[in-house]
């Protein structure tokens, strides 16, 4: 049976572990010195990632102060000319959208190299979780939850899947995009937290990377302990056999990794599940665990 690599070439990734403040246009300032700074240490970085809500607090209060309309926003125009100008592709993070129907949502841009926007996705699972003792946090008080799986083709190096943060414990979106449209990529920008970041963060990454056989990337912002939030940090990339392969400590960085094909290919060649999956004995698996959720 031969094996099929969704990934077309080698990919050189950098992602922008930074502090966020309170002031936007601060927050966009250092995002274009961090890229400065990753082109400048690599000149082969074809794709820069950056964290989920780069460009404003993360803080239910706070969205829609921050809110932007797409794509004629601050921020959608930025994240534009800095991929046209350095010809790379970006990975937006995710900032505060003021939707049409004057909704908020947590939205995810990706850029191309001419700086065109070739994938919005919209948080889909939204972060409301409450551990005594821990975290309680409800984005749905100010977000709206957007409605769709998102995965782009590059052209260039194959198709990438998108989820924000949440969603990567959501194993769902990650095999949609694997398995029915051929990704060999899962990109979540995240903002985890010092309670459920050393438990989940790296288990949940590894896990949708082995699940899929793909490669798996988390970019998160850097701590700072004067935030009402603390960010987990610890920006990672996990090759297609669940192994990290980079990752951030908890402060500013610039991580960088190299995507090698040849790492998606030996993982499914040498464990072949994906040709060894048994549809006859599980079809439509989402329906099934949402009937058993009742
Ligand atoms: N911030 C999130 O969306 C998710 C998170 O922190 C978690 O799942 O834990």
């Amino acid at each position: 049976m031969s094996i099929i690599n969704p990934l077309k070439k080698k990919l050189s990734v950098a992602l922008i572990q930074l502090k966020t403040t309170a002031n936007k246009e601060q927050n966009l300032r250092a995002v274009a010195n961090q890229i400065q700074k990753a082109i400048s240490a690599r000149s082969n970085v074809d794709l820069v990632v950056l964290p989920e809500c780069f460009n404003s607090p993360y803080s239910v209060k706070e969205f829609a102060n921050y809110a932007e309309p797409i794509p004629n926003g601050e921020t959608t125009k930025f994240l534009s000319k800095q991929a046209a100008d350095h010809g790379i592709f970006i990975v937006g993070g995710s900032f505060p959208e003021r939707g049409d129907d004057d909704k908020i949502y947590n939205t995810s841009l990706t850029f191309d190299r001419k700086g065109e926007i070739i994938a919005k996705h919209r948080k889909v699972h939204l972060f409301d979780i409450d551990i005594p003792g821990g975290i309680t946090f409800k984005e749905s008080v100010s977000l709206s939850a957007g409605n769709k799986a998102t995965v782009f083709d590059s052209g260039e190096f194959g198709k990438v899947g998108i989820g924000i943060c949440y969603d990567v414990r959501f194993p769902e979106l990650a095999i949609l995009a694997a398995r029915k449209h051929n990704a060999g990529i899962m990109i979540y920008p995240g903002a985890f937290n010092t309670v459920t970041g050393p438990l989940h963060w790296e288990l949940l990454a590894r896990s949708r990377a082995v699940d899929n056989q793909i490669f798996v990337i988390l970019c998160s912002p850097a701590r700072d302990l004067d935030f009402s939030y603390h960010a987990y940090g610890h920006s990672l990339v996990v090759d297609p056999s669940g192994n990290v392969i980079a990752e951030a400590g908890e402060g500013e960085e610039i991580v960088y990794a190299d995507l090698d094909p040849s790492l998606l290919e030996s993982a499914r060649a040498g464990i072949p599940v994906t040709t060894q999956r048994r549809y006859d004995i599980y079809p439509d698996i989402s329906e099934a665990s949402k009937v058993s959720a009742k």
